[in-house]
């Protein structure tokens, strides 16, 4: 029986992980998993019924039946709950403090769960997050944790934002990221953390391109003995 490999892309709000995943997953053409949109969609969920995102009891329920589907739409994902699209929606800065208020919930978290697990299918799994490593794919036999300064990674979402048109605030910016930082990984249960057998890269500094040549390169080099 063969195995089906995963890749696992863990680190911080605005390390690169998304970029860099769906790089590996277009050049390997495997599946992606984007585990923070989870949390996102339950966060918008939660906002759109009203329910008290401080109550893990009226939580957990609407995790565990979470309305959500991703289809892909001429290369871009839409994230789509309880049948309308909410793929920007989910990006809000009210959106991006609720997840990581929700998802600090053990019982939330492990509602989540399968529904992860779910994406692992042939030929193999780019998986984006907090705890793809260390807690949804500890077997992933290619892990890797994406860092950066939190100014550079403020940086970069300014610039992302300002691209799109917002008018956004540096400083605000800043304590938005390190306060979501401390968040994840302060928090009792999965917290972001690197997984002991996971490759640290740091990507202060380093282009996007250089990021991917150095995790291709070691995803390869690892792959190789693999199954
Ligand atoms: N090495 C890099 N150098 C410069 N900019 C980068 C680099 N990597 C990513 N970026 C840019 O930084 C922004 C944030 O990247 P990305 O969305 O991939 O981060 P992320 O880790 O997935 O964030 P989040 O966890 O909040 O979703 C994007 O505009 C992306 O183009
Ligand atoms: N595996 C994960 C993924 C995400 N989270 C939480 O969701 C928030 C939003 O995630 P993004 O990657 O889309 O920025 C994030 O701040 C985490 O709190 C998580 O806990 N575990």
């Amino acid at each position: 029986m063969t195995t089906v490999p995963v890749i696992t892309i863990d680190g911080p709000s605005g390390a690169g992980k998304g970029t860099l995943c769906k790089a590996l997953a277009e050049t390997l053409q495997w599946h992606l998993l984007d585990s923070g949109a989870i949390y996102r969609v339950l966060a918008l969920a939660a906002l759109h019924h009203q329910v008290d995102i401080g109550s893990e009891e009226a939580l957990v329920p609407i995790a565990a039946h979470l309305d959500v589907r991703f289809v892909s739409v001429e290369g871009e994902l839409q994230v789509i709950l309880e049948g309308e699209e909410v793929t920007h929606e989910i990006r809000t800065q009210e959106v991006s403090n609720t997840a990581s208020k929700v998802a600090a919930f053990p019982r939330v978290r492990e509602a989540l769960l399968r529904r992860q697990r779910g994406f692992k299918e042939a030929p193999g799994l780019i998986a984006d997050g907090r705890d793809m490593g260390t807690v949804v794919f500890p077997e992933a036999p290619v892990k890797i944790f994406l860092d950066a300064s939190a100014e550079e990674r403020a940086q970069r979402r300014m610039l992302q934002l300002q691209e799109k048109g917002f008018d956004v605030n540096f400083e605000r910016l800043l304590s938005e990221i390190k306060e979501r930082d401390d968040r994840d990984r302060n928090r009792a249960v999965a917290p972001l953390v690197p997984a002991a057998d996971a490759l640290v890269i740091d990507s202060t500094g380093m282009t996007i391109d250089q990021v991917i040549e150095k995790s291709l390169d070691y995803a390869k080099s690892l792959l190789k003995s693999f199954n």
